[in-house]
């Protein structure tokens, strides 16, 4: 845990990439504060609104303290682009993989996808009637969760699983691990298997709090509804325009740098229909 802190060449890597970071975004919020102090219309987006938060809280107190600290915009960015990009991207395309390794599931998608909208642009109250398109996010997401693992701090002394923690113990949650687990999802836990989603995700498995990918409780994804939206919309879109299949490239090999993604890339041959 405290690794971090060493100065090792990554970690050196990072510290520097961070710095970048938060300075082009102090830069597009001096900007952005700027245009709001002149009066002009703030954009309906997540930088105008905490700003927009940020400058109320400031007036009313009359104190900045009371409002959101500027480093905590800039956490908020951070986290917001980080915690969202990335995830939906890899989502999509294990999702890509899948489908071309499984045709009779990528056919079985694409006529649901055709049946709701034909080739027309997909839209918001079509997407929530998307069975089968569902079921395989969530056993691509179970498969290859973007996120293989979070992690909690105890609080206080408690007992988890009958072992006694004391306070400030940092627990690991193995998101890949338990998706992979025979005991929770049965034997054939390690196949691709959409209709185990049939009824919904608390009756995919045996315990029915086990779907772990986007996490769980109150610090649950924030995104997790968007999220699915985008990848509705995007794999909808592909579906309907194309064909698709592994190239002879291709190799299998999941392994994590933040998400988990293919270690060589994901070659796809697409053909247009
Ligand atoms: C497939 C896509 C995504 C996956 C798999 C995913 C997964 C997760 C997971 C596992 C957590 C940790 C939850 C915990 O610690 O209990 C999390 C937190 C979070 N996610 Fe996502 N996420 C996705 C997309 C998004 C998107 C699109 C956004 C924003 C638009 C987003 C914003 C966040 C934020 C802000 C948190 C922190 C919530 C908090 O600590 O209260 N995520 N996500």
């Amino acid at each position: 845990m405290y690794c971090r802190f060493l100065p090792t060449k990554n970690n050196l890597k990072m510290r520097k990439n961070n710095k970048e970071v938060e300075s082009v975004l102090q830069g597009l919020i001096n900007k952005r504060m700027r245009a709001m102090e002149e009066g002009e219309k703030s954009e309906n987006d997540l930088l105008g609104l905490l700003l927009e938060s940020n400058m109320k809280d400031m007036d009313e107190n009359g104190q900045p303290s009371q409002g959101m600290a500027m480093e905590d915009v800039i956490e908020e960015c951070k986290l917001f682009y980080l915690a969202g990009m990335e995830t939906t991207s890899v989502l999509l395309t294990w999702t890509m993989i899948v489908l071309s390794m499984h045709p009779e599931w990528q056919d079985l998608a694409r006529e649901e996808v055709l049946g709701l909208f034909r080739k027309n642009k997909p839209e918001y109250e079509g997407l929530s009637r998307l069975k089968m398109v569902t079921m395989i996010l969530h056993e691509v997401l179970r498969l290859y969760p973007s996120a293989t693992v979070f992690s909690r701090k105890t609080y206080k002394d408690m007992d988890i699983g009958g072992v006694r923690y004391p306070s400030g113990v940092f627990i690991e949650v193995p998101v890949l691990f338990i998706n992979h687990d025979p005991d929770i999802w049965g034997s054939d836990v390690n196949e691709f298997k959409p209709d185990r989603f049939a009824q919904g995700i608390s009756k995919a498995s045996k315990h029915p709090g086990a779907f772990l990918s986007f996490g769980w409780g109150p610090r649950v994804c924030i995104g997790q509804n968007f999220a699915m939206l985008e990848a509705k919309m995007a794999l909808s879109m592909i579906l309907q325009h194309f064909e698709f299949e592994l190239a002879p490239s291709y190799t299998h090999a999941p392994h994590t740098v933040m998400t988990l993604q293919p270690m060589h890339g994901a070659q796809i041959k697409l053909r247009a229909i």
